[in-house]
């Protein structure tokens, strides 16, 4: 009888690292439907509440990342790496995975270390153009980096790097539907311009506020706008009699569960620049206004926007000219029928469909492992 093979997966923080540890181990499961899971995550992020709800087991440390705006917080810092590092190191000697992967984020960074450690293969999948720390740190060790970009040579060993693109969920490929149809199941009007707005997993004030500032122009050019507004601001918007005195053409939502859903629906994003965004974007291929989160590691979001603006495949908005071009830049987007096919037409080029499962077909072939 076959042994079963146990995983190790690793990544969190924000969604554009645990999203791309679900798509994998969905691909994973998809091909050897009995194999065994588990997550290790942080204590307190989101990924303890997305990944059970993908139907993936999951184990908490305590481990929190370096805090750049308050140093005072950070003294607690070493007892947590060290009890971070106990917990790992249990967790993993009683699992005995056949192999890890990891995402990135702070969270893998104990979990894959130890992993190293115990003799366990690693792989790493690098989701943006300029890599997180905890993937840089942990490459040498790596049997393969997966890239979503070319020519990440200089940030991690080039012989065992390769440029597959990000993965992406399964049913964010398969689960698009016609835009009518999208609009009538959210209870839209099928024939009014819809606008999706996303700010990332966690959401973004900057864009939020972009919205408050312009919300009677929603109502006046009778569109209609799907709003994801994160957690940080959802009770203080749905109070906020201004939108909500236009409840027929604004949809408030905290965090958008089926997303394939809201790509479908929408004729136009206004999207945060995070690389998993990105690559979602050219898969459901709408015309998107990106306002890069300017305090990202090194800026690398305007770095992911930047490469779509310059193929004519999106518009870009910093964070500090919000006031004067928000608006009228998704005007010229929402008022352009022309343009609008040709940014979707541009997209195509960043679409990596096949990515998850190329990554999957690297790692079994470099175990030796066929389904
Ligand atoms: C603040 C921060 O650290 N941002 C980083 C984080 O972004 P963030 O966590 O925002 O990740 P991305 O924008 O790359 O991806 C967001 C993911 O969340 C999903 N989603 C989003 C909103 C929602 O309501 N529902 C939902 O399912 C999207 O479909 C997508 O799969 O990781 C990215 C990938 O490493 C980086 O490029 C970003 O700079």
């Amino acid at each position: 009888m076959k042994k079963k093979l146990k995983i190790l997966m690793s990544g969190g923080g924000t969604g554009g690292h645990i999203f791309p540890a679900i798509a994998i181990a969905q691909e994973i499961q998809k091909r050897f439907p009995d194999a065994e899971f588990l997550f290790i995550g942080a204590n307190g992020k989101m990924e303890m509440e997305k990944v059970p709800q993908s139907g993936f087991k999951i184990v908490g440390l305590n481990i929190v990342g370096f805090d750049r705006g308050n140093l005072l917080k950070n003294f607690k810092l070493p007892f947590k790496l060290i009890s971070s590092l106990v917990k790992a190191r249990q967790t993993i000697k009683e699992f005995q995975p056949d192999f890890a992967i990891g995402t990135g984020g702070f969270a893998s960074g104990p979990a894959l270390y130890i992993a190293t450690h115990l003799g366990i293969p690693i792989f790493l999948q690098e989701q943006n153009s300029l890599p997180g720390k905890t993937n840089t740190f942990l490459a040498r060790k790596a049997k393969a980096v997966f890239t979503a970009y070319p020519n990440m040579g200089h940030f991690f060993p080039k012989t065992k790097t390769s440029f597959l693109g990000n993965p992406i969920r399964k049913n964010i490929i398969t689960d698009l539907i016609e835009k009518d149809v999208a609009k009538e199941q959210l209870g839209l009007n099928q024939n009014k311009l819809t606008i999706l707005s996303v700010g990332g997993s966690l959401g973004s004030r900057t864009v939020n506020n972009g919205w408050k500032e312009n919300i009677d122009k929603i109502a006046e050019k009778d569109y209609q706008l799907i709003w994801q507004t994160g957690k940080l601001d959802y009770k203080s918007l749905a109070e906020n009699s201004q939108i909500t005195n236009h409840s027929s053409k604004i949809q408030l939502k905290e965090f958008i569960a089926d997303m394939a859903l809201a790509y479908s629906a929408a004729d136009v994003i206004v999207s945060r620049a995070g690389a998993i965004a990105i690559s979602e974007l050219a898969m459901t291929k709408k015309p998107v206004l990106l306002i890069p989160l300017p305090t990202a590691a090194e800026d690398h979001q305007t770095k992911n926007a930047m490469n779509l603006v310059e193929k004519n495949a999106a518009k870009m908005v910093k964070d500090s000219e919000m006031s004067e071009k928000f608006w009228t830049t998704l005007q010229e987007i929402c008022e352009n029928e022309n343009l609008r096919k040709e940014m979707s037409e541009n997209l195509n080029f960043f679409a990596k469909p096949l990515a998850t499962e190329q990554i999957v077909d690297e790692i079994l072939a470099s175990l030796n492992i066929k389904a």
